[in-house]
């Protein structure tokens, strides 16, 4: 709901917010300006009296004194029947420029007070202001909400692209935003009636003036006794008139003063309701206050960004939420599957587990947890994937669950499986899982499966998880997880180096840029940036013709400022030849899909790398980060040195300059006819004693290369009493297969 709010009624006034916070931005630039040109006394300095002693001096036809909210002095004088008006030093009483307001910034205020549309315009800034305060009210709940509470407002955001911008923009600028709504709502209210407004009508005109020879005006004790700083304005008496007196109106009252005596006649003070009245203008536009004019412009100056990257995020989350294909309705369903989402990454993974599903037969309906029904009597299976948030809290489309979950009414025959998406990084790790895990125990409802939780959006843990979920429903689901096609961006080719094409074995290291975006900036659509990404994760390659993504492991990371990958060229390969076939220039759709679970690790102890034919790519990947200089040694098997070593002149690099400890390389269709297993096998004492020492082993490659890497690191290991699967566990035998 809350959310909805916000959204709408930004989509909605954000042209005309727009246009209200430019226009404000440059009006608060106002203040400064006319601080800057003007000459301003301390307090105490000069009183009225002086002042007008000495503006009389350099002006005797002086017809009235005005201190502006900035400070500056304005004389209004009358030179043989020419009126003018001066900017003057009220230290001398000296003119420092004629005054002339700027027409630019008349304009520009008319834009910002009513479009230059009259009543009509200032009814439609008035209802603008409202809709700002509710989008700042709502957008500090929300920030609060995604954040975990008033304490977490200031921790770093996480997130990407628009999100991020506008989540931390609206930090910077809200409290600044949130002043001008508020302060400009009740100007408005107050000129339409809605909130009552103090006119202050001043005293009325003395009866009792003395009507004597006018003193200097520098004489009259009235105007000793008042500060400059406090003056707004004094009129000066008609000079042929002796029944006539000075006006004088200063931030506390109004009243008159005797040109004879001196005398102060008739003061009325200012009713508080003027006073608060002057306050909000001045915080609304900086009056008086130029510094806060400044931080109220420079909050006004996000608003455009705001509204952009709000519209962008309006409009991602509309395409996530599509109705799903063949979402059966959930009173027909003998599946569910409910999502708990704040960013729709985990609609990603749901949208493969309904589609397995349904091609599995089940009838399935799909929908987010704060939909839960009621009961589900037809339903067997209850399918929970959700995210957590905050800290450790519900994403946005779970928070109503816990509350439904009161009244729902479970049958024995409704099994259910959570499967919990987070982030390892969180103290809380997927805690909003476990919670709903335990609550649905609570309910008397039975495990289809044990909870599991997957870090950082892991396609391997989720398919692992989809293996044990097929062998409790008896058929095969292969979840495979496939980010929206909305997060694909476009790639083009920059370079390639092809090898092996003499032996059969057309391998080519191919290097993308993101391609230009055209006329749209980037942060309007989080589909034409990357996320960060590290050699090892994949890039998922969109083929053409609609075939489903492809996926290749990469050799560089995000600060090598290009994404590499090396590709063989499969017999038949629908991907492979694609990507064979591009020149440089030529374009692709791709993604990233992170893969933290295989990286190696840091510190001292040695790192094992062994690969075979293109599986090199993220190992060279590794040593080309490995700017520590660990201890990283490559075991690496080819067909032919002269054919298909690839990246032989970098490795070379690299041992060189010691990012790169040793390489072992082995070629199967050279004289020595090796393998890389044989080349482990040759060098199993120093395997051996690295293992011991606390070596990780990485092995990228193909399934029957690693089989049999497998089977010689079994051997090697045996007398260490250890076995791979135990360096498995913990965390020193990885495998990137394909
Ligand atoms: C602001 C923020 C707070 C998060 N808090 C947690 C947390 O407390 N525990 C956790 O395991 N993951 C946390 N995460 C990670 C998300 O749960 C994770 O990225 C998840 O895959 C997002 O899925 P979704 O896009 O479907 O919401 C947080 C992420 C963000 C951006």
């Amino acid at each position: 709901m809350l959310r909805q709010l916000h959204g709408l009624s930004g989509l909605l006034a954000a042209l005309f917010l727009i246009t209200l916070a430019t226009t404000g931005a440059v009006l608060s630039l106002a203040p400064a300006m006319d601080r800057v040109v003007a000459v301003i006394p301390a307090v105490g300095e000069v009183s009225v009296a002086e002042l007008a002693g000495r503006v009389v001096a350099h002006y005797p036809g002086t017809e009235q004194v005005v201190r502006g909210p900035s400070g500056g002095v304005i004389v209004y004088h009358n030179r043989d029947g020419q009126p003018g008006a001066d900017l003057v030093n009220p230290l001398t009483g000296e003119g420092i420029a004629p005054y002339e307001p700027s027409a630019f910034f008349s304009w520009i205020k008319d834009l910002h007070r009513s479009f230059l549309l009259n009543d009509a315009g200032r009814l439609l800034a008035g209802v603008m202001a409202a809709v700002m305060l509710l989008l700042c009210i709502s957008g500090i709940l929300l920030l609060v909400r995604r954040t975990g509470g008033w304490k977490a407002l200031i921790r770093p955001l996480a997130g990407t692209g628009s999100k991020q911008i506008h989540s931390e923009l609206a930090r910077f600028a809200v409290l600044g935003l949130l002043l001008s709504a508020l302060t400009g709502s009740y100007m408005s209210a107050q000129r339409f009636g809605l909130l009552p407004e103090t006119f202050e009508t001043g005293p009325t005109f003395p009866a009792e003036v003395a009507g004597g020879q006018p003193a200097p005006v520098a004489t009259l004790s009235a105007l000793m006794d008042v500060d400059l700083r406090e003056l707004r304005e004094l009129v000066f008496p008609y000079p042929d008139d002796p029944q006539d007196v000075y006006s004088l109106t200063t931030s506390s009252g109004s009243g008159f003063v005797d040109p004879a005596t001196g005398e102060l006649l008739k003061f009325q003070p200012r009713a508080t309701g003027s006073v608060f009245q002057q306050w909000m203008v001045s915080l609304h536009t900086g009056e008086g206050l130029w510094w806060l004019g400044l931080i109220l412009g420079a909050a006004a100056l996000t608003v455009p960004v705001l509204s952009m990257t709000g519209i962008s995020i309006w409009w991602q989350r509309r395409r996530s939420s599509e109705q799903l294909p063949d979402n059966a309705e959930a009173y027909q369903a003998d599946a569910i599957i409910l999502v708990g989402s704040e960013g729709n990454t985990t609609w990603g993974f749901a949208r493969e587990l309904h589609t397995k599903l349904n091609k599995a037969g089940f009838r399935v309906h799909c929908s987010e947890m704060n939909a839960l029904a009621d009961s589900y009597p037809q339903v067997s299976r209850l399918f929970i994937l959700t995210s957590t948030y905050g800290d450790g809290d519900a994403p946005a489309s779970a928070r109503r669950f816990m509350a439904r979950l009161r009244d729902f009414r479970s049958y024995k025959t409704l099994q259910y499986a959570v499967l919990g998406f987070g982030d390892r990084q969180f103290s809380n790790f997927c805690q909003f899982a476990l919670n709903v895990d335990a609550a649905l125990a609570n309910k008397g409802l039975s495990r289809l499966h044990p909870i599991e939780l997957i870090d950082r959006c892991s396609s391997s843990q989720f398919s692992e998880w989809g293996d044990k979920i097929s062998e409790f429903i008896g058929t095969p689901l292969a979840l495979t997880y496939d980010p929206l096609p909305l997060s694909t961006v476009k790639l083009e080719l920059v370079e390639r180096a092809d090898y092996g094409v003499a032996i059969q074995a057309p391998t080519s290291i191919l290097r993308f840029k993101v391609a230009e975006q055209g006329r749209w900036p980037q942060f309007l659509s989080q589909a034409k940036t990357l996320p960060l990404f590290e050699a090892g994760d994949l890039l998922g390659v969109m083929p053409p013709h609609g075939q489903a993504a492809r996926f290749y492991s990469l050799a560089s990371s995000v600060t090598d400022g290009v994404l590499e990958i090396c590709v063989r060229k499969q017999p038949g390969g629908l991907c492979s030849g694609y990507l064979h076939g591009l020149k440089p220039g030529d374009c692709i759709n791709g993604f990233i899909r992170h893969n933290p679970e295989f990286r190696p690790a840091t510190g001292s102890n040695p790192v094992i790398l062994i690969g075979a034919g293109a599986g090199i790519g993220p190992l060279t990947g590794f040593i080309r980060k490995n700017t520590e200089r660990n201890p990283m040694y490559l075991y690496w098997g080819g067909r032919n040195s002269q054919s298909d070593f690839l990246y032989q002149p970098e490795l070379g690099r690299y041992l060189d300059d010691h990012r790169l400890t040793g390489l072992n390389t082995a070629f199967s269709r050279s004289e020595e006819h090796a393998y890389v297993q044989d080349k482990l096998r040759q060098d199993q004492i120093a395997v051996r004693q690295m293992v011991d020492k606390g070596a990780q082993i990485l092995v990228c490659g193909g399934r029957d290369m690693a089989e049999g890497v497998k089977q010689v690191i079994e051997d090697i290991l045996k007398p260490l009493a250890t076995d791979v699967e135990a360096l498995r566990a913990e965390g020193r035998y990885l495998e990137d297969v394909y």
